[in-house]
């Protein structure tokens, strides 16, 4: 049996409240080409979204708005009742959201301890690590995040030595590091082997409730893993969204993400 199979999954979150991140008719124009149309979305606290679509769709350019690395050209992001629009990348970050690109930035010749203490700031500055004058054990929180993402019995290792999925896992734990309650995540399981996938899956499910999480995929596999609410992208714009299974039959995602195949064969 898959090993996520056993790993309780957090109900479906109602939107009662007021959402977490809000976009509102975000837009934004390339050369006067619009990447991304009109969005709206609102994600509650606590919610494990998934937002899907073909290649140039708008995911990526729709991530690098909510987090403040580029500027919409219209349009407003929300993060609960605080319109954080312009406010900038870093002001975006310190609020409380926290990114991880799809190639891993993590320091190779530095220990997975190091580069959460980098992370967290306990480490300062890079350099600092030609001095063996910093704490060489895990903080509380440290090793709380460590054993989080299956890095624990890894903390004292290099992130060379470590594979491609651990170095994902590592990237990940560095963004919980520094305390984010909205974690954005560029296809996380990308290049990963089927049992890295399964453990990204089950990191992710725990995440959720404790974190709000909105991951972008390519993945079907992975997607039906994980999902509670789709977001489909199409041409910049929100397609559909809903259940995998309502996104499965929905015949305007099926004609143009899906192509006639369907969603089991994406
Ligand atoms: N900086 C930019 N300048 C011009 N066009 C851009 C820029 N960034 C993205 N685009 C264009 O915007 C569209 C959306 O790109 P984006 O990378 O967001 O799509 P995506 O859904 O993430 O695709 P993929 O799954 O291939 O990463 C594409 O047509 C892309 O070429």
């Amino acid at each position: 049996m898959n090993a996520v199979a056993n790993v309780s999954r957090p109900a479906a979150v109602p939107m009662a409240a007021m959402p977490i991140l809000q976009a509102k008719k975000l837009t934004v124009r390339f050369d006067g080409f619009p990447a991304v149309r009109d969005v709206d979305l609102a994600i509650a606290d606590g919610e494990l979204r998934v937002i899907i679509g073909a290649n140039g769709a708008g995911k990526s350019t729709l991530l690098d708005l909510l987090c403040g690395k580029i500027l919409p050209s219209e349009g407003e992001i929300w993060l609960r009742e605080r319109n954080i629009t312009g406010i900038g990348e870093a002001a975006i970050a310190r609020s409380g959201l926290g990114r991880k690109f799809q190639t891993p930035t993590v320091f190779k010749e530095m220990t997975v301890l190091e580069n959460l203490q980098v992370a967290s700031n306990r480490r300062v500055r890079v350099f600092e690590n030609l001095f063996d004058w910093l704490p060489s054990r895990p903080s509380d929180k440290e090793a709380a995040v460590a054993e989080r993402t299956g890095l624990l019995g890894a903390i004292n290792r290099r992130a060379s030595e470590l594979s491609h999925g651990q170095l994902q896992w590592l990237e990940l734990a560095m963004v919980l590091s520094q305390d984010p309650k909205i974690v954005l995540l560029d296809e996380p399981a990308a290049g990963m082997t089927a049992a890295e996938t399964d453990k990204t899956a089950e990191l992710l499910l725990d995440l959720a409730g404790s974190h709000t999480v909105l991951v972008i995929e390519h993945d079907m596999a992975f997607v039906r893993l994980i999902c509670r609410t789709i977001t489909v992208m199409h041409q910049g714009a929100v397609l559909a969204e809903g259940t995998a299974a309502e996104i499965e039959h929905n015949p305007a995602v099926i004609e143009a993400y899906l192509g006639s195949a369907g969603l089991s064969h994406a």
